[in-house]
């Protein structure tokens, strides 16, 4: 039976994007098939900017899971038993789509969750899910074209905004890259924004008020 490797499971609020404020479980996938995670390559990956730790199954909440049946189980344990409110799941990671499938899919939603994917735009997703948030990264093939929100960071050398606006997205968002000169990022975003209107900024909330 196929299992599935977390690096962490958290409850929190979703930090960026339309959804942004929404109180969700994040199932942080292992590994990406445009970085290995490790320091050492990250200048010869196709994706160096990246903000996170995905390597392994040892964060908080993380693990190998032995079914689609077990991770639903697991992830349907950090929603409170008290809540009133729809129940949302964001798979991330690392690349979510090299092991999000069809039979998780159908775990999570007889669960009763909503699902909402992260994913870096160069695997195509399964049917079934609820939130899809496409996010491309240098020069990676973007296979994805369609979903409900293109989120790219900015500025990307690689990737201009107007690359995308061809793509079949509810909504169009700038997230300023994190890296050593955020502020002039900020700026670079905003005065983008003002500039082409249909695009709308996301910040990541989580890092401005300090929660997961
Ligand atoms: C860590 S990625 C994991 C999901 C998927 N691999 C992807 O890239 O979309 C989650 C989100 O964080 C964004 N992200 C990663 N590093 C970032 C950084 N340094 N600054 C801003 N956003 C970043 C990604 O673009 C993506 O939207
Ligand atoms: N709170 C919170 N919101 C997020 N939205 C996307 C995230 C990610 O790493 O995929 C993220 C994250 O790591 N934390
Ligand atoms: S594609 Fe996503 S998880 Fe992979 S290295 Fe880039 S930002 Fe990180
Ligand atoms: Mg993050």
């Amino acid at each position: 039976m196929k299992t599935y490797s977390a690096k962490e499971i958290f409850y929190t609020l979703q930090g960026e994007g339309a959804n942004a404020g929404r109180a969700a479980v994040f199932c942080r996938f292992s590994g990406c098939n445009l970085w290995s995670g490790l320091e050492k390559d990250r200048a010869s990956a196709v994706c160096q900017f990246c903000d996170t730790d995905f390597v392994g199954v040892d964060g908080l909440g993380g693990g190998k899971f032995k079914s689609a049946e077990a991770m639903a189980e697991a992830i349907d344990g950090y929603w409170p038993q008290t809540s009133s409110g729809t129940k949302l799941v964001v798979c991330t990671g690392g690349e979510p789509l090299l092991q999000l499938d069809k039979n998780l899919i159908e775990c999570l939603h007889e669960k009763g969750f909503e699902i909402a994917v992260e994913t870096n735009g160069t695997i195509k997703a399964p049917e079934g899910i609820d939130w899809l948030c496409v996010s491309p990264k240098a020069n990676s093939e973007i296979v994805q074209t369609s979903g409900h929100e293109l989120k790219l960071v900015f500025p990307q050398e690689e990737n201009t905004p107007e690359d995308f606006l061809d793509f079949k997205f509810d909504h169009f968002f700038l997230q300023p890259k994190d890296d050593l000169n955020q502020a002039h990022n900020i700026q670079a975003t905003i005065d983008y924004i003002h500039r082409h209107p249909q695009w709308r900024l996301s910040l990541q909330t989580h890092k401005i008020t300090g929660i997961r």
